[in-house]
């Protein structure tokens, strides 16, 4: 029997190469002699950089930069042949900080832009950027920031670019612009397809995970919003009709506008570049899995792009998750023949996190029993 196991990382506990441990120790006990094949697979979010790194036979490096809170990080960058790797989670990520400290009006995205930096001070001319995961909502004006622009207020005061300042804005610099970016040919990796502001834009749909109450929202949605009009009366461009500007607080669309970028689907293009195709061709059947399964799991999270491809070859795709949230009936419509969330009994997040790997265990015997 071939069964392909191919979960996203659950965010904040557990690795996609650790579910694939857990998933194979259960496996070998139900099933003698299957062949197993381990397909880690990432977004664009937390997780990108080892999966991109993994397929494609790359090198990780260490760099410290600065964090989503100012302080230092340690991150991790990527390089193969001419292309250099950048996962944004790694500098400006949600699990870089804790539960307490999350603050998108003060958080900023500057760690990436020194990432990005870093390649171009290495000569590279080749990106590849994972983004997602992030916890800033700064409009991606901190990585603007780290590559030389500078953002003034009405009365000509330089800002320090976090979600805050947005609001304050009047005018982009961009003398001081790193030019080397424009030689240089960008894909970037969204983990989701969400436009920059309105309903479901960046604030409104990801501000909450990132630690904004209501009050946080109203004015990091007024700063997206002054973003955008300043972006459209110095360079013409409106971010809402750019699918992924929202992604990660806004780094997709500066990204595309100011960088020349090119935005896809992270989990489109990670599953093309492995060639998924042909690693479910003959399955049995399929096992994915996100940390939480909810309606933005329809936005082009990992469990969606991979139903879609094992729809395509009518391979059957099981999901295992932390929790499932709200309603997500377009899971099953895409092909998913059921979703086997961790918790056995009822428990709190930080209960099922710290118990993961004994309830991940659990659940994929109880899924293998069902699907066999
Ligand atoms: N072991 C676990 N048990 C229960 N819930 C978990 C577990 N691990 C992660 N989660 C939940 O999943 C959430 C992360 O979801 P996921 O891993 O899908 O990340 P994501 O793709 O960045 O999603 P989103 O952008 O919606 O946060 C965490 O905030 C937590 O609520
Ligand atoms: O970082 C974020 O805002 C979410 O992962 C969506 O991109």
């Amino acid at each position: 029997m071939k069964i392909v196991v191919s979960p996203d990382s659950f965010k904040g506990s557990l690795s996609s190469s650790e579910i694939i441990s857990i998933c194979e120790k259960v496996i070998i006990r139900h099933v003698k002699g299957a062949d197993i094949i381990h397909m880690p697979i990432a977004d664009g979010g937390e997780g990108t950089l080892d999966v991109f790194a993994g397929i494609s036979g790359g090198k990780v490096e260490n760099i410290r930069v600065t964090g989503p809170l100012g302080s230092g990080v340690n991150a991790q960058f990527g390089h193969r042949d001419d292309t250099f790797i950048v996962e944004m989670a790694k500098a400006s990520g949600i699990t870089l900080i804790s539960q307490y400290e999350k603050n998108p009006l003060k958080a900023t995205s500057i760690g990436t832009g020194e990432i990005i930096r870093c390649g171009l001070d290495r000569g590279y001319r080749k990106f590849i950027i994972g983004i997602g995961g992030s916890a800033t909502n700064d409009g991606g004006t901190g990585m603007l920031y780290a590559l030389g622009a500078r953002f003034y207020d009405g009365g000509g005061k330089e800002l320090y670019p976090n979600g805050e300042s947005l609001a304050e804005i009047e005018k982009i610099d961009m003398d001081g612009f790193d030019s080397r970016i424009w030689e240089s040919e960008i894909q970037v990796m969204c983990d989701v397809d969400n436009p920059l502001t309105g309903e479901r834009g960046a604030t409104y749909t990801y501000g909450v995970q990132k630690g904004a109450d209501e009050d946080m929202l109203v004015l990091l949605e007024k700063g997206m919003k002054n973003f955008r009009e300043k972006v459209i009366e110095e360079f013409g461009v409106d971010m809402d009709t750019i699918s992924g500007a929202g992604a990660a607080g806004g780094m997709g669309g500066a990204l595309s506008v100011f960088c020349g970028a090119r935005l896809l689907l992270g989990i489109d293009a990670i599953l093309e570049f492995a060639d998924f195709p042909s690693i479910i061709e003959d399955a049995d059947f399929v096992i994915t899995g996100e940390g939480r399964i909810d309606s933005q799991s329809m936005h082009g999270k990992a469990v969606f792009g991979i139903a879609k491809m094992c729809r395509e070859k009518g391979v059957p795709v099981y999901a295992l998750c932390g929790g499932i949230e709200g309603d997500v009936k377009g899971i099953y419509e895409m092909g998913v023949k059921s979703i086997m969330p961790l918790t056995n009994r009822p428990m709190s997040i930080e209960e099922a996190i710290e118990n993961s790997t004994e309830l991940l265990e659990d659940a994929v015997d109880r899924m293998l029993r069902f699907i066999l």
